[in-house]
């Protein structure tokens, strides 16, 4: 059965919806970040920059670096995005534009988010580098999907130990892909948990003029335990992404530059040269 005009939207130039990207201009390796901006500070390695498309905040670079070909494309902020980002990505490899219908056999992207985030464990240092080995989602994108709900013993014991009795949402847990992880384990690299929400202010108990709903929110996430995991940091897409791409059979993994210390109430003096840091080591591991 063709997929209808309603469903899956494909421009008049043969483009999808918003990614405005042709299933061609996709490659099989993706690195998805949040600002528009850090594409081209990806795409600026690239030995060749086959094309440059954009729409609102999801823009995209296709290149080659030493030999691979990598898309570059911008999610913006937060698990709506990421809802509409791998949908999209994925209908560009696993359904046929011409036919409209789902292809038999079905492609795995390998996909790498570069983002920045804030810790919550006082001996987490600004300015270092951390691999996000589960996703914790506090925003619901998962479950707007059949699935199995993630990690449910982890699931629970989040729900136990963070008290978020306002909030009437089931948090959900999802690995990153171990295989894909191993290229970007250094011993430079902490690996952590990463708790993504659905705001930078009150999601991640910042206070400026209001009062977030549940008090001292960090200090619980910092004292979490499950098994001997401890919760790490905070950003807005890594669990969006897990469970997207877990639920789409795509592999995945989020690599975050420390800016913040919520603990310490440190913030990286040197942001920009970070992310640039992490971009070349993700751009390297990816070759290696
Ligand atoms: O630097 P990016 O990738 O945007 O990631 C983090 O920064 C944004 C907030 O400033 C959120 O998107 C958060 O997840
Ligand atoms: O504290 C932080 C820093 C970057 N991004 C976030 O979402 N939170």
């Amino acid at each position: 059965m063709p997929i209808a005009n309603s469903e899956l939207i494909i421009n008049p130039d043969g483009s999808i919806y918003h990614l405005n990207l042709k299933p061609h201009q996709l490659a099989d390796t993706v690195i998805t970040v949040g600002d528009p901006e850090r594409v081209s500070e990806v795409s600026k390695y690239f030995d060749v920059i086959e094309l440059k498309v954009g729409k609102r905040e999801f823009h995209t670079h296709t290149g080659v670096y030493k030999n691979r070909r990598i898309s570059v494309v911008s999610t913006g902020i937060g698990t709506d995005n990421i809802d509409i980002v791998f949908n999209e990505l994925d209908a560009l490899v696993n359904v046929d534009f011409k036919t409209r219908e789902v292809k038999e056999e079905l492609k795995s992207l390998d996909i790498i988010r570069v983002g920045t985030s804030g810790a919550v464990q006082s001996d987490i240092p600004i300015d270092s580098f951390l691999l996000s080995q589960r996703g914790i989602g506090f925003d619901s994108l998962m479950h707007w999907y059949e699935s199995d709900g993630g990690d449910l013993a982890f699931a629970k014991a989040v729900t136990q130990q963070i008290p978020r009795s306002k909030l009437h949402s089931t948090p959900y847990i999802v690995n990153c892909d171990a295989d894909l992880a191993k290229k970007f384990q250094t011993v430079e690299m902490i690996n952590g948990n990463t708790i993504t929400n659905v705001g930078f202010y009150g999601p991640q108990s910042r206070k400026i003029r209001l009062q977030p709903a549940e008090n001292d929110l960090n200090q619980h996430i910092a004292d979490f335990n499950f098994e001997g995991h401890k919760i790490t940091n905070l950003e807005m897409e890594t669990a969006g992404i897990y469970a997207m791409s877990k639920l789409l059979g795509h592999r995945a993994v989020s690599l975050n530059a420390i800016l913040a210390n919520r603990a310490t109430g440190e913030f990286s003096t040197k942001p920009k040269e970070l992310v640039e840091k992490l971009i070349k080591f993700t751009l390297d591991s990816i070759v290696t």
